[in-house]
């Protein structure tokens, strides 16, 4: 039963609504000032307080301020929209204006009781995702696991550009909104953006801005991507693939913490931290002039590197039951487990693909098993699958993939290339990456 306190010095208001909200199933305390709640011990012990705003010497803003967790819904006798909106904006949940209608005033502590409640609800599961894994949802109890979380938590809460390296799928997005939600800017945005996904004519657009007019098409001004992240953090994934012209762009607005429009001749004032990564080798790319050293060494501040999952098989096994629940409840299916001989072949497997293609493999095998134990057929890895002809029909696919690209990526845009795959860019690029076929680097 639900725990309420009333500090009212009316007695007759406070003795109706005890009365009132008791038959109503609640379990319910008077008193008449915040000394005497304060005398019974804690407010924190209550599930939920409904003070006056006028209390003896003293105002029902004290009382939100001793409350710490624990709800505070203010009454107030004056329907004072000032009193109350202050009240509000200190962390009351609601208010009530005297006199108020007893239905009104049950509606309104029932709503904040759920509310509470929901709050400690999600809480509590945080706090098991959390002890469960030690950095938001990242599964891994390796030793190189390990450091990387040792690093994030170091890290996070600096405001230090940080620079993620690692293959294609091995967790470098989760890795940087982790730091983002461990950092003071976790209440403001976090902006992810894939650079390779954006057609090199596009991103300086995109990343930094327009002006009306700038470019042909540019109908109206826009605020870019980077002064969208102003006050949280801006997450460039795959930073590599950024055009000269761009890392130029980005550079400045690192060294001088302002931005200038494409077509706009004022700057702004922007305050964002940078999480970059990549799967490519950035001194290789700064030595064959492909990335500005410069921008290289703003960037590389604080490196955490994700290793493969070749690197940590010991991962593996936790990884692959964590993707089976997590396919499950995305996929409304009852709970599964993963057969001996699935267990098996996930483990001896060498996913080139890294966490992404176990998590794809999981979610297909999810999909293709008929009872609820995931075997070696549904996953259908290539070489494992019990049916050859399984194999060989993914391998043409590859191959298809493989020769349309090929043909076609010298005289089609990326964008042409992946509409005529029927696929979206990023799936164009991520599929470029997996089958080792990088798309070949624009001139200028
Ligand atoms: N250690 C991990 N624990 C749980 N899930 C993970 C882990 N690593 C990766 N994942 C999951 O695998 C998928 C791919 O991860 P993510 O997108 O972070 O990889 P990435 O390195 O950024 O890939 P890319 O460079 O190709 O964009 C996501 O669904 C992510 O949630």
């Amino acid at each position: 039963m639900a725990d309420v306190l009333i500090i009212e010095d009316e007695s007759i208001i406070r003795d109706a609504v005890a009365r009132y909200l008791e038959r109503h199933g609640l379990s319910v305390k008077g008193v008449e000032s915040l000394e005497a709640a304060l005398a019974e011990g804690p407010l924190g012990n209550h599930d939920l307080i409904l003070a006056d705003m006028r209390l003896p010497g003293r105002s029902g803003l004290e009382v939100i301020a001793e409350a710490g967790a624990t709800p505070v819904i203010i009454m107030t006798s004056y329907a004072s929209i000032d009193s109350a909106v202050e009240a509000m904006r200190k962390g009351a949940v609601d208010y009530v204006a005297k006199p108020f209608d007893n239905e009104e005033l049950r509606l309104t502590v029932e709503r904040a009781l759920r509310e509470h409640a929901l709050q400690r609800q999600n809480a509590a599961l945080k706090a098991q995702v959390n002890a469960d894994y030690p950095v938001d949802g990242i599964v891994g109890r390796s030793g190189p696991m390990k450091q990387v979380f040792e690093r994030v938590h170091r890290v996070a809460p600096t405001d230090t550009t940080v620079l993620i390296l690692g293959e294609s799928g091995t967790g470098k997005e989760l890795v940087a909104r982790a730091l983002h939600d461990r950092s003071e800017r976790r209440d403001g945005p976090l902006i992810a953006v894939n650079c390779a996904a954006i057609p090199d004519t596009l991103i300086e657009a995109e990343l930094f801005g327009h002006e009306k007019g700038a470019f042909t098409g540019a109908d109206r001004t826009r605020e870019g991507l980077i002064e969208a992240a102003s006050g949280g953090t801006l997450f460039l994934d795959e930073i590599a693939e950024l055009p000269p012209a761009a890392q130029a762009r980005l550079l400045r607005v690192m060294q001088e913490s302002e931005i200038r429009r494409v077509g706009a001749s004022q700057s702004r004032h922007v305050d964002v931290r940078l999480i970059a990564a990549t799967h490519r080798d950035l001194p290789k790319l700064v030595e064959a002039e492909a990335f500005r050293e410069d921008l290289y060494f703003r960037i590389n501040v604080m490196e955490i590197r994700l290793p493969p999952l070749r690197n940590r098989p010991d991962d593996i096994p936790e990884l692959a039951r964590f993707m089976l629940n997590k396919a499950c409840r995305r996929l409304n299916r009852p709970a599964m487990t993963l057969g001996d001989d699935a267990l098996a072949a996930i483990t001896a497997h060498d996913w080139p693909g890294n966490v992404r293609e176990l998590e794809n493999t999981i979610e297909r095998a999810v999909i293709l098993a008929d009872n609820d134990t995931v075997s070696v057929e549904d996953l259908a890895l290539p070489g494992t699958s019990r049916d050859p002809d399984n194999a060989n029909a993914d391998l043409s696919l590859e191959e298809y993939f493989r020769a349309f690209v090929r043909t076609h990526e010298g005289h089609l845009t990326e964008t042409e290339l992946a509409r005529r795959l029927g696929i979206s860019r990023k799936a164009l690029w991520q599929k470029r990456q997996r089958l080792g076929l990088p798309r070949p680097r624009q001139a200028g």
